[in-house]
This record gives C-alpha cells, structure tokens and sequence, in this order.
C-alpha cells in the first residue's frame, strides 16, 4: 500500500524545480534545447495530424463529476498488476532512439523512474543495450519488442530481457511499416541512421551474424531491415507465449475485437494506444476506444492506456474509464531533453502531486475504487 497526504505538494513543488509546470511550457522548452529535426521527430505525428489533435481534443469530452465529503486526507495510489504491487499506477511508455534527447537516454531515464516504484518499458530501438539498461537501475523495467523479420532476433532479445530480470513483455502492434510521419520526411531525418537506436542490435549475435561486416552502415542499414515486419498475425503472439513465461502485452489495440482475440490468444495484458498519433493518421482517439474495450475484456486481463496523457486530471479520467494503469510517453521524453535525469525526476514529482491533487479533490481516497467515479460524455 502507498499512501500520500494530500496536501504535501503545496510545499514541496516550489523547492528546486527547473522544469516549467505545465505541458505547453515545457514542450516549448523542449523545443528550445533540443535541434529542430530532433523535435519534430518526438513532438509530430503522422499524416496530417488529425490523430494526434483528437488525442488532446477527446479528453475535453470527459468531464469528471466529483463525489464530495469522503475524508480523502490519505490516499492510496497502488495497483497490482501480474502479481506485482506498484506505487502508483504510472508506467513510462517505450520510446525509442533517446540519446537524441540526452546522451544518458534511457539511463537517465530508468534511473529516475525507479526513484518512484514506476516501471520503465525499454524500447526495442534503445540507444542502450538490455544488458546495460537491466543494471542501471534496480527499478521495476518492461521490454518493448518490435517483431523483426528474422523472428530468432526477437527471440534473443526476449531471452536477453528474461535474463536481465525484467518483468513483462509488450509486443507493438501498431507498427508493422512506419506511421507516413511528413515533417521527418520534409527535414530527411531518421535518428536511427544517425545511430541513436542500436543498443539491442549491435550487441546481439543473431542480429550481428545476419551481416556481411560488422560496420556501423552495416547495422543501420541492418535495423533498417528488421524493424517492420507487416506479415506480423495472431500466430506470432500464439508462439512467443511458448518462448517466455514473462506476461505478455499487446500495445496498439484500438479495436474491441482484437482485445477479444488477444484475450482468447491467453495474452496477460493490453494496452489501449494509437502509437501518440505517431502510426496510422485518422485513427479514433485512445480515449474513445477504451471504454468498449474495457468493456469487452470485462476484467479478464489488465487493461493499460496511453495516448495524449499530459495532466493528472487526465490520468484521472482514464482511470474512471476502467483503465488499470496509464502510461506516459512525450511529457517525460520533453523533461529528458530539457534537464537530463534531474529533469525526469522533478516531471514525475511534479505530475504525481498533479495526479494526487486530482484524485484528492474528486472525492475518491482508493485508487480501485476510482473506476466506480462518475463520468460523463459530451
Ligand atoms: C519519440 C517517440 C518514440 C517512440 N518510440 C516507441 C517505441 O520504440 N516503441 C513503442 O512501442 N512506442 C514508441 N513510441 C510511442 C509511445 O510508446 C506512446 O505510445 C506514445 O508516446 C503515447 O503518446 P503521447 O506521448 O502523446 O502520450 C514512441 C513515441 C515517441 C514520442
Ligand atoms: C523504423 C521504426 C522505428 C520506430 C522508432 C520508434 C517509434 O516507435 C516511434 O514512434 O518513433
């Protein structure tokens, strides 16, 4: 159980914080202190955005109808989810090539996230190796996998992350080929050409026995070759449950049929997400799809979310929507890049008093019982 007072923050969040308080703020200081190619690859998404804009947009459509005069001065704020207890029901979304944002990119990273019991998903395009992300922190770590064209890559890294103890795997779903991301496409820019997201490939014998010559090309042209593979089916998912008895998610589910299927698949987890924006223009917000999915699965496996995810008040929300916990993607890539490590800290500080606030003044004291909060939909 961990407990927070409630009005710890008022003190606490004037002390030593370099980061600006809100989202708008700090995505402007991101923009400041990172190269405008850089930028435009964490910030943008696909298409023409429509995607991206309803994730913001669709939150204002949920309005939070508080409950009142429930003695709310402690509040309990952990989950369980696959046999494990966390602090707090946050966990940082995999995002890939962050050396671009800092040089200590997902060091930096998990070591922040471990200060606060929040699971850090390692990407398969880290800018570090399983190995090494594994030892940086003794905080709780999740392995993010790509599916590669040569499937023993992917099960190599999956085995490697057994052994690096960490806790589950998720498997995206969502990006078999690469969202059409324009403004990258307009700046000529891919971080993992400029070496940010090799970590796991150039130290793993099956990826490195698949090249002519050890060379740097040679392993970005060889990523380049094994990150997407569209061919991606449900038979895939039905194999990696032989292969590994971590808890497997699926992240990238927008539809209440493929939640069923993964459901049938005996998958332990989903994660309700359209990639930020990042993958197919046009899609339905997260937030809009996961009430049905929450309603289909109907508690037969934990169901996750991301997507749009700036303020507590939201991750409020989709709790209330029956989300079981709620990942967090560009707010902690913009505090990387504006202060390192210190800067992940004073986000996480920051947005959990935001979150503890929020669920303070909805009148619910119990993190489990914040999927009986009212809701309602414009
Ligand atoms: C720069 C960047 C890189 C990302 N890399 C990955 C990745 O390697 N694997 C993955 O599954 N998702 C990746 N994502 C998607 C995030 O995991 C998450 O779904 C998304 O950031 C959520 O949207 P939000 O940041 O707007 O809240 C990436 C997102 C960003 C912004
Ligand atoms: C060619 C695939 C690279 C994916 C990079 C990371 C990612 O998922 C993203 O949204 O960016």
């Amino acid at each position: 159980m961990s407990i927070y007072k409630s009005n710890d923050y008022i003190v606490q969040s004037i002390e030593g914080n370099q980061l600006p308080i809100s989202y708008e703020e700090l995505e402007q200081a991101a923009k400041a202190a990172l190269s405008p190619q850089a930028f435009s690859y964490i910030a943008s998404g696909a298409g023409a955005e429509e995607t991206a804009h309803k994730n913001k947009n669709a939150f204002q459509r949920y309005s939070i109808v508080p409950k009142l005069l429930n003695d709310v001065s402690e509040l309990d704020t952990s989950i369980s989810l696959f046999g494990k207890t966390y602090p707090t029901p946050f966990v940082l979304a995999p995002v890939g090539v962050l050396k671009q944002a800092d040089e200590q990119g997902d060091f930096a990273v998990t070591r922040a996230a471990s200060k606060f019991g929040i699971p850090f998903i390692q990407s398969t395009v880290s800018s570090f190796s399983i190995e090494e992300v594994g030892q940086s922190s003794d905080g709780p770590k999740w392995f993010q996998l790509y599916w590669t064209s040569l499937e023993d890559i992917s099960f190599s890294f999956v085995k490697r992350a057994e052994e690096a103890g960490f806790e589950a795997i998720v498997v995206t779903i969502d990006t078999v080929t690469l969202g059409f991301r324009e403004k990258d496409l307009f700046h000529g820019y891919s971080p993992l050409a400029h070496g940010y997201g090799q970590g796991n490939f150039e130290s793993d014998d099956v990826f490195l026995s698949t090249l002519d010559e050890v060379s740097n090309s040679a392993i970005v042209d060889g990523i380049i070759k094994q990150i997407n593979y569209p061919a991606l089916n449900w038979s895939h998912i039905e194999k990696l449950k032989e292969k590994t008895s971590l808890p497997i998610l699926l992240k990238g589910v927008l539809h209440p049929d493929d939640a069923l299927r993964a459901v049938d698949c005996g998958v332990e987890g989903l994660i309700v997400s359209n990639h930020g924006g990042r993958q197919l223009d046009g899609v339905i917000s997260s937030v809009d799809a996961l009430p049905e999915i929450v309603n289909v699965v109907n508690g037969k496996i934990p169901v996750l979310f991301d997507s749009g995810v700036r303020r507590g008040s939201d991750a409020l929300k989709v709790l209330a929507l029956g989300a079981d916990a709620v990942l967090i993607g560009r707010p902690y890539v913009y505090s990387l890049a504006v202060h390192g490590e210190q800067g992940v800290e004073q986000f996480l500080t920051t947005f959990l008093q935001d979150f503890n606030s929020s669920m303070t003044l909805s009148g619910v004291k119990d993190i489990n019982q914040l999927k009986q909060m009212k809701i309602v939909h414009d």
